[in-house]
């Protein structure tokens, strides 16, 4: 601790707990009163040049349009601190709908708090907000398309790869406002400098977001992450990636019942009849509860301002512009998904390229089992009905013997006969 007060120049404050559905105390814990403490701890270094908090762009999601301004929050944090040391658990868990409000999750929620937290306590510090909205595998540093974790679209992109995820519900127009992490570094070491330099007269914040400048959309990053499938599939697929999108809620739910649930039903019953353990249907629960998380940030789109971070921009040299890019202008998002996609198979699913061509086989492989499943059911819905319908039989014989007199004529007309 000595040490830390004695040498420390510069604070990135970027611990945090990421899951949207943390209890609010932790939530709280960890991403306000950490940062409370951690604002103290600062104050108490006499060779501290800048302090700068990452929050997320998503703390005011509240809001459509979004201005580099950190809003006051309903309830002082103040107060949501002293009330989470008397409360218990269970009183938390009911109240947590009305503090959280307009916000879709304890994760937002407690990162708002947490900016208002930098806003009030910092007193002398030089302090700065970035807040980045989604973010996604390397653009370019260290190489294109690292990525390390399932968060965000990553987990989305394996459980459609794998062919778990065939639908989502969400809207192909809405503004996909991703970030590649190597840009919120470069745009976070660029205001470390700027803040312990500059020394602006107030906290800036600064807005690590693409929409505004380069917008992309769901239903193109869905495509083109479809599109790289076609080429470079994951392995051991569970059926062919083929997802689509709605905003139709009663499709979402067909989807849900035909392509999600019927399928690993039916495998699990088929491992329960083979001895084994059933495991599929705790998979989808898993992989439908990440679904319905991200849902609220897949069917809107924000405005961001982003006055700052150009500003930022602006003043860097141009050396300095092109070692620490943050201009999200010259990415061509349809590389940056092959990339991404490219990455999550190398670096988190840990697949060899050498394997495609396997992986292309399988696919091949589900592709008939699908065909021949279909066709199998049917003609078992068909002869059902043919036993029940005179209708049905009658249009039956209709088509066989149609079918027939066609083969008769084709036979009679052809040169071949002997
Ligand atoms: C036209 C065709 C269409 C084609 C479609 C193509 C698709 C492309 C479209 C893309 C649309 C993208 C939309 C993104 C929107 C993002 C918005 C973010 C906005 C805010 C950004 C921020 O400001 S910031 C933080 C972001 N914050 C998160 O993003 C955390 C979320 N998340 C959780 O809040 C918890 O995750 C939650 C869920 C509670 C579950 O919680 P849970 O307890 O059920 O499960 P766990 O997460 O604990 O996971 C337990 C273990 O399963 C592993 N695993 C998990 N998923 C896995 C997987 N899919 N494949 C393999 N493995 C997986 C994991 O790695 C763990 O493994 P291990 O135990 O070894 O570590
Ligand atoms: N991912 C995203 O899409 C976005 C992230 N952000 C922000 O960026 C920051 C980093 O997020 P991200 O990298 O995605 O999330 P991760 O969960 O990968 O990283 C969070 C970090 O916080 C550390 N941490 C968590 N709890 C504690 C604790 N009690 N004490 C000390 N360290 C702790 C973790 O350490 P350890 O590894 O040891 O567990 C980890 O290094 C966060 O502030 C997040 O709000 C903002 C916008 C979007």
């Amino acid at each position: 601790m000595q040490e830390l007060l004695s040498c420390t120049d510069i604070i990135f404050h970027c611990a945090a707990t990421v899951r949207f559905d943390d209890h609010l105390r932790h939530a709280v814990q960890l991403n306000v009163i950490a940062t409370q403490k951690l604002l103290l701890m600062a104050s108490q270094m006499p060779k501290l040049k800048a302090f700068i908090h990452l929050s997320t762009a998503f703390s005011n999601c509240n809001l459509k349009h979004i201005d580099e301004v950190v809003y006051p929050c309903p309830v002082e944090p103040k107060k949501i601190i002293d009330s989470m040391e008397w409360l218990d658990d269970a009183i938390i868990d009911e109240i947590t709908p009305k503090l959280i409000g307009d916000w879709p999750n304890t994760y937002t929620y407690s990162k708002a708090l947490g900016e208002t937290v930098v806003h009030q306590e910092s007193g002398r510090l030089n302090t700065a907000i970035v807040r980045p909205s989604i973010v996604g595998a390397t653009w370019q540093e260290p190489f294109p398309g690292w990525v390390d974790n399932t968060n965000g679209p990553s987990g989305l992109i394996i459980a459609t790869g794998k062919g778990f995820l065939r639908g989502l519900r969400a809207t192909p127009m809405a503004v996909a406002d991703m970030i590649p992490v190597d840009t919120v570094v470069n745009l976070t070491l660029a205001v470390g400098w700027y803040t312990a330099v500059h020394r602006p007269k107030s906290s800036l914040v600064y807005h690590c977001t693409s929409g505004n400048l380069n917008p992309c959309y769901w239903g193109k990053i869905g495509f083109q992450v479809l599109a790289v499938f076609e080429k470079v599939p994951f392995e051991k697929a569970f059926r062919r990636p083929n997802a689509g999108l709605t905003v139709n809620t009663i499709t979402s739910q067909y989807w849900n019942a035909i392509n999600h649930w019927a399928p690993v039903i039916l495998y699990d019953f088929y491992l329960r009849l083979t001895g084994r353990k059933p495991r599929m249907t705790k998979l989808m629960n898993r992989i439908l509860k990440m679904v319905s998380m991200l849902e609220y940030f897949i069917n809107r789109s924000w405005e961001w301002s982003t006055d700052n971070t150009e500003m930022l921009m602006s003043t860097l040299t141009p050396e300095d512009q092109r070692i620490f890019n943050f201009d999200v202008r010259q990415l061509n998002w349809l590389d940056y998904i092959e990339n991404y996609v490219l990455g999550i198979k190398k670096y988190l699913l840990k697949e060899d390229m050498a394997g495609v061509p396997e992986a292309k086989q399988h696919l091949k492989r589900l592709r008939n089992i699908h065909y021949l499943f279909n066709t199998a059911l049917f003609l078992i819905a068909w002869r059902l009905l043919i036993a029940r319908s005179q209708v049905a039989r009658n249009v039956w014989f209709f088509i066989v013997s149609f079918c027939y007199k066609c083969l008769s004529y084709f036979r009679a007309s052809s040169p071949l006969k002997v």
